[in-house]
């Protein structure tokens, strides 16, 4: 029944992220969302985790970009031959990989069908057979072992780089839904200006993301924790260190933290009560890398009156998700609403 899907690919095309599936081996290929592009001859200096090492440290010729934004394809081009270097990487890693596998990819549930049929077309141009997609919260409910199929109520919220998807599933489909152009991104967005306002220090978007992750919460806790981080003095323009604490980060993340409960709190007042008393026994469940911020889980729990746990494996959930929605694509073909097929 799967015969034809064995050797095709699940890619969790994320803003920040971006992770190849493949079954029976797994998740193959774990590489930033990067690419390094040469200004004067337009070609491609490199892609994925050394491109991401050029970020800010690129000369004038050199420029890397992230072309995914907000989970969505900023750059059509650039992103067709992110996913095509993206293929080879799993096609090295695999003989016999057919030349042309079945690719589903998985979108953000609040793209337009213009967005979404450009990231099938991307895919069609980076060598897919086929291009599917699949709405990122029902591939991470999927990889969260959620019961997906099942008539019970399941609420994923999946926090990544650019979006925050949360959604109520049940029976196969999407009941209700909110995805939010806020996530990652944006609190480190926010730790930059943060910095920037209280210390005139301009830091870049790593040593931000540094700090949420090392010394980021939700929630303000018994133990204050500090870090120190390099940045450029606005006011001399050297180069300066300063210790930052958890405390700061914390208010600095609040708006952004704010914003994620109040799309779980909207969501939750649209969902049918039978449905929510299928959440109240099961509880929320976060995934993607946001969800692993420090007390997030806490937080919403004491905002929603609901149990929330993080999945095991956050990080993974979507791609995991997007593979095993290939490996059972006859379920999910008969799905409407959380997926659909391409055939160019
Ligand atoms: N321990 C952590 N604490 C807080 N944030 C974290 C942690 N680990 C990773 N992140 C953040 O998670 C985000 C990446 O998550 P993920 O890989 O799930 O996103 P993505 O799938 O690339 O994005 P999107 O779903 O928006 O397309 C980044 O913003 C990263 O900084």
């Amino acid at each position: 029944m799967f015969g034809g899907f064995t050797k095709d690919l699940g890619i969790d095309l994320g803003t920040a992220n971006t992770l190849v599936y493949v079954k029976g081996r797994g998740i193959i290929v774990r590489e930033p969302s990067v690419v390094a592009l040469r200004t004067d001859t337009k070609t491609i200096e490199a892609v994925g985790e050394s491109a991401k090492k050029m970020i800010g440290r690129t000369p004038g010729n050199i420029r890397a970009v992230r072309p995914m934004k907000d989970g969505v394809i900023a750059d059509f081009d650039t992103t067709a031959t992110m996913i095509r270097y993206f293929i080879r990487q799993a096609q090295k890693q695999r003989w016999l990989f057919p030349r042309h596998p079945n690719v589903m990819v998985c979108v953000p549930s609040g793209i337009t069908a213009v967005e979404k049929r450009a990231v099938e077309d991307a895919t069609k141009q980076a060598g897919a057979r086929e291009a599917y997609t699949i709405e990122e919260p029902f591939a991470a409910a999927i990889g969260a072992d959620l019961p997906v199929w099942e008539p019970t109520g399941s609420m994923v919220v999946d926090i990544g780089g650019g979006t925050t998807e949360v959604a109520v599933i049940s029976l196969g489909g999407i009941v209700t839904s909110r995805s939010i152009r806020i996530a990652g991104d944006e609190m480190d967005e926010a730790i930059i200006q943060y910095i920037k306002r209280t210390y005139n220090l301009m830091i870049g978007e790593r040593t931000a993301e540094t700090l949420k992750i090392e010394i980021g919460s939700a929630l303000n806790t018994e133990k204050a924790d500090s870090l120190e981080i390099r940045g450029r003095d606005l006011v001399s323009g050297l180069p300066k260190t300063i210790s930052v604490t958890s405390v700061e980060i914390t208010e600095s993340l609040s708006d952004t933290v704010s914003a994620i409960v109040e799309a779980v709190k909207v969501t939750l007042e649209k969902c049918p009560p039978e449905l929510s008393a299928d959440i109240m026994d099961r509880g929320i469940v976060l995934t993607g890398g946001g969800g692993l911020l420090r007390n997030l889980d806490r937080l919403l729990a004491k905002e929603t009156g609901m149990p929330v746990m993080v999945a095991e494996n956050p990080l993974d959930c979507v791609a995991i998700g997007t593979g095993r929605a290939l490996e059972n694509i006859h379920l999910f073909k008969n799905k409407s609403g959380s997926g659909s097929r391409y055939k160019g």
